[in-house]
């Protein structure tokens, strides 16, 4: 009876810490030290991530260091955690994308910050830091798309699978680069490729350091669909009005359908079925449940 009781609460407390938004995953039990990397990373600047919040609820993040093909230094690294915060504070915010300046999404890490910090304590500490901050970018309630132009390699690649969905423009490609650097993804890439396309895909593409192009990826479940045009803004209206689809309706019903998904991914079976309860009692009852059912709404 105790240990049951016990099993519980613990069952409970899992779900309560997975459902939090903003909790991290990694801190000083697991010898995170976040206030050192921070400072370490503020020494390697340039660049910046910026948001933009639009009055229909759609937000852009842009990856701004076209010099590097939007390579992330140390400050975007820092920056990319502080728009994830605002982000996590929109609550009229339905949808999220993800793009590059320049025609290009991103080229990974910045080389000279790997150089700099190619010792076992920053490394790990530099993993920890992207893992958690992706790690809350992936349970925003949000639905987000990755808008791949250009090249997305390494982190880069890794950058895209944290979100809901990849739209891929003509001519561009996804590669993990990181077994020819020597490396393995560390910035959650791997795990969340495998929950994509499966452990044999996310395999040859790691093992091979497999360019991905957008036909490949369609057929891999990495991307849904090739944009027509492969032009900065064309692409980005194009993804705009893809999202837009996936968006319509109210924040609070839009967040809850995300919110659902997400706890069905993360969550052992019961404890989803627990979460989908808890949300639908939000949305039952609700403004637009009572206004769809006075409209006597056909679904054709
Ligand atoms: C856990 C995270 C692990 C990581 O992310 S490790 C980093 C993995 N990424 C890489 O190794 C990418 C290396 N870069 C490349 O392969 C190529 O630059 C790339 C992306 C295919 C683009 O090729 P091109 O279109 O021919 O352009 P390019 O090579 O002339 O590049 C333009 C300028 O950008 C620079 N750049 C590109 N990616 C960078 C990076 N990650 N860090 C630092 N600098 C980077 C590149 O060196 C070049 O600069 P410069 O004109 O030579 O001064």
């Amino acid at each position: 009876m105790a240990i049951s009781l016990w099993k519980n609460v613990l069952q409970t407390t899992k779900e309560r810490i997975l459902q939090q938004r903003g909790v991290s995953l990694y801190n000083s039990a697991h010898g995170y030290e976040e206030e050192a990397i921070k400072k370490k990373l503020q020494q390697f600047a340039g660049g910046s991530i910026t948001l933009s919040k639009e009055d229909d609820g759609i937000g852009i993040l842009t990856l701004n260091n076209p010099k590097l093909m939007n390579a992330f230094t140390g400050t975007m690294m820092l920056e990319l955690q502080e728009r994830v915060s605002e982000l996590e504070n929109w609550k009229d915010g339905k949808g999220l994308i993800i793009c590059g300046a320049g025609n290009t999404f991103c080229s990974g890490s910045d080389l000279n910050v790997v150089k700099a910090i190619a010792n076992s304590q920053d490394g790990m500490n530099m993993c920890m830091f992207m893992q958690n901050t992706l790690t809350r970018l992936m349970r925003l309630p949000l639905i987000s798309v990755a808008l791949v132009q250009g090249k997305a390699f390494g982190g880069g690649a890794e950058l895209t699978t944290a979100c809901d969905f990849r739209l891929m423009a003509p001519g561009s490609e996804m590669r993990f680069v990181h077994k020819r650097m020597g490396l393995v993804p560390g910035w959650g890439g791997a795990a969340r490729l495998v929950a994509i396309v499966g452990h044999r895909a996310a395999l040859r593409l790691l093992s091979g350091a497999t360019g991905v192009d957008p036909e490949m990826a369609r057929r891999l479940g990495l991307s849904e669909e090739t944009l027509e045009s492969s032009d900065g803004s064309g692409a980005l209206e194009e993804a705009r009005a893809w999202l837009g689809r996936h968006t319509e309706g109210p924040a609070s019903v839009v967040r809850a359908v995300k919110e659902v998904v997400a706890a069905g991914r993360e969550l052992p079976l019961e404890a989803a079925l627990r979460t989908e309860k808890d949300i639908f009692g939000r949305v039952w009852g609700g403004p637009a449940n009572l206004e769809a059912l006075a409209r006597r709404a056909k679904h054709k």
